[in-house]
């Protein structure tokens, strides 16, 4: 590992585990499709750059972003967006509370005011799925400023030096927007692809450590030829879901393999044609 990076940890991790927020540090597990992609990012939040991770559902960018906290030992906050996201949902609220007998005004700090003075990883998923007008408040938190004017309180926030964002997206999934330009020139951005081949394998054998080795040939090679039809344009990406695959496998330990891929992969995708093509697929390998 880059020495830098393995400086970075260390540190990071010391000070993490000075604090009460363990409970907040994720499962590691991420297996890099290639050899820099996993490498390349830890740099990138030793360096303090945002991260913008893009890629299609089931790829693993969470996985990703979770293994980040893991190897740092650092904490990480999650933030789901929507139409609904607010200010309020990112930043936090004020609450009427009771003290003592006396009725005072508190205010509740969000995900991003707490990963900013908490030195926590801060990850945003789906972040194209919030309205564009919702975001431009996190433009000073994502450049060299790392600061941030809470409008709920006045209050000033510089972040923590570990403070650390990571925003993940399925780009042109419906309901999504396109990014606004200087929201994603904040972020270095990554493609995170499905995994295949060797790396595929690693990630079947750490969690179904007993299925047979012919039985995760056959996932396999069906994960390869449905990877196939999606760069030909006959299935759309998630029939190559590392997600579903992982779902059928884990359906296939009790149920016939054919079955286990028709509820995991086939029945999802939205077109009866691929749905067949799946199927059909399925088939030259089960005979
Ligand atoms: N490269 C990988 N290494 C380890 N596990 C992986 C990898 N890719 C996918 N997975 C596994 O696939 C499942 C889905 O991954 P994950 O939730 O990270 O995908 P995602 O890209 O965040 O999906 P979505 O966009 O739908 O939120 C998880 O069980 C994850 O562990």
């Amino acid at each position: 590992m880059n020495p830098i990076v393995e400086n970075e940890r260390i540190k990071r991790s010391r000070r993490n585990h000075a604090s009460s927020a363990e409970l907040l540090i994720q499962a590691g597990g991420y297996v890099s499709p290639n050899p820099y992609l996993w490498e390349d990012a830890l740099i990138s939040v030793v360096l303090k750059k945002p991260i913008l991770l893009k890629g299609p559902s089931g790829s693993g960018k969470t996985r990703l972003a979770q293994s980040i906290s893991h190897y740092f030992e650092q904490p990480m906050q999650s933030i789901n967006c929507s139409v609904d996201l607010d200010a309020e949902s990112l930043l936090g609220f004020k609450t009427i509370i009771s003290n003592h007998g006396e009725t005072v005004i508190e205010f509740v700090e969000g995900p991003v005011v707490q990963a900013m003075k908490k030195g926590h990883i801060l990850y945003i998923d789906e972040i194209n799925m919030a309205r564009p007008e919702t975001l431009p408040i996190l433009h000073s938190v994502l450049d060299h400023r790392r600061m941030l004017t809470n409008p709920f309180t006045g209050e000033v926030i510089y972040a923590h030096e570990d403070f650390t964002v990571i925003s993940a997206i399925n780009e042109g999934y419906v309901g999504t927007s396109p990014m606004n330009e200087a929201l994603k020139n904040r972020f270095v951005s990554f493609t995170v692809p499905y995994l295949s081949g060797n790396q595929l394998r690693e990630v079947i054998e750490g969690i179904y450590p007993d299925t047979s080795k012919e039985k995760v040939e056959t996932f396999l090679h069906i994960s390869h030829d449905l990877k196939q039809q999606v760069m030909n344009g006959l299935l759309s990406d998630e029939a190559a879901s590392v997600r579903s695959l992982l779902d059928a496998m884990g359906l296939a330990a009790h149920i016939p393999v054919k079955r286990a891929i028709q509820y995991a992969i086939a029945e999802k995708l939205d077109d009866q044609i691929e749905r067949r093509l799946v199927m059909e697929l399925v088939d030259t390998w089960l005979k």
